[in-house]
């Protein structure tokens, strides 16, 4: 990949030495291009969800995301290989499931950044869908649990809070950090707001895996 591939530069993520070199081995293999194919599927997203185009507009659409379609399963690999979300420094960590979370302050215990849901998170009446303000809050405190010295861990439990509607096309800052730690047990506590406006809070249980539960291929560094 070229250097203007690469997102815009944030706040660089300390990654844990487990996720190190898994992300980097997607970076040395993405073609050129890759990143910016990630943005525009993301982009894609939102304005397939944003369009209500006429017939001819939709059988167009639809044969060139065939075409699309066709090019891409040509070229499947397994999960162990595929490029999308291994990212880990980028804001959309090469994916488009999530919202991009642009990091701008990090510490072992704490992350603040900023997001803003499109068109294709839309619940109803111009605001973020419950289940996509919940992933956020997931993905958020599972970028969390890889910085600094942590070991890999899964969410084991998720509760958020709609504290009041959250809108789309707005920046929209986030804050999470680790309250305590039990053992193997993080228990994460994290806010989302619009300006001064609390639009959601969450706690977490995440549970820190024992070695037997991590899969080879993500226990060693694979050959690049
Ligand atoms: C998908 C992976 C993504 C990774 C991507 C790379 C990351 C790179 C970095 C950055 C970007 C990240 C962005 C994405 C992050 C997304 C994170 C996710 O969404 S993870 C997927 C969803 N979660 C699962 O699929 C878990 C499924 N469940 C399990 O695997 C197990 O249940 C597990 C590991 C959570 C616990 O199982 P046990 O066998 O290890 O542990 P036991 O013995 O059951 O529990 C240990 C202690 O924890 C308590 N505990 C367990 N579950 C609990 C719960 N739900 N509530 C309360 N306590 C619980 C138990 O009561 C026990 O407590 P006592 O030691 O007795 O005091």
């Amino acid at each position: 990949m070229t250097e203007s591939d690469r997102p815009q530069p944030h706040v660089a993520v300390p990654l844990n030495g487990y996720w190190t070199e898994w992300s980097a081995r997607a970076a040395r293999n993405a073609a050129p291009g890759w990143a910016a194919l990630v943005g525009e599927m993301a982009g894609l997203q939102d304005t397939f969800a944003a369009a209500a185009p006429p017939p001819e507009a939709v059988a167009e659409a639809r044969s060139l995301v065939e075409q699309t379609r066709a090019v891409l399963a040509r070229h499947e690999v397994g999960d162990d290989d595929q490029w999308f979300g291994r990212f880990l420094p980028a804001p959309d960590r090469g994916q488009t499931f999530s919202p991009p979370i642009r990091l701008t302050g990090i510490t072992e215990h704490a992350l603040a950044g900023k997001t803003m849901f499109g068109r294709f998170h839309s619940g109803n009446n111009s605001a973020a869908h419950g289940g996509g303000i919940a992933l956020l809050f997931d993905d958020l405190f599972g970028r969390l649990v890889s910085v600094g010295d942590i070991p890999p861990a899964r969410t084991a439990s998720l509760s958020v809070n709609y504290r009041s509607v959250t809108p789309l096309d707005e920046p929209l800052a986030v804050e999470a950090s680790v309250a305590e730690v039990d053992g193997r047990k993080l228990y994460l506590t994290g806010t989302l707001r619009h300006g001064d406006r609390l639009c959601a809070d969450a706690t977490a249980l995440f549970l820190t895996l024992r070695p037997e539960q991590i899969r080879p291929a993500e226990a060693e560094a694979p050959p690049g």
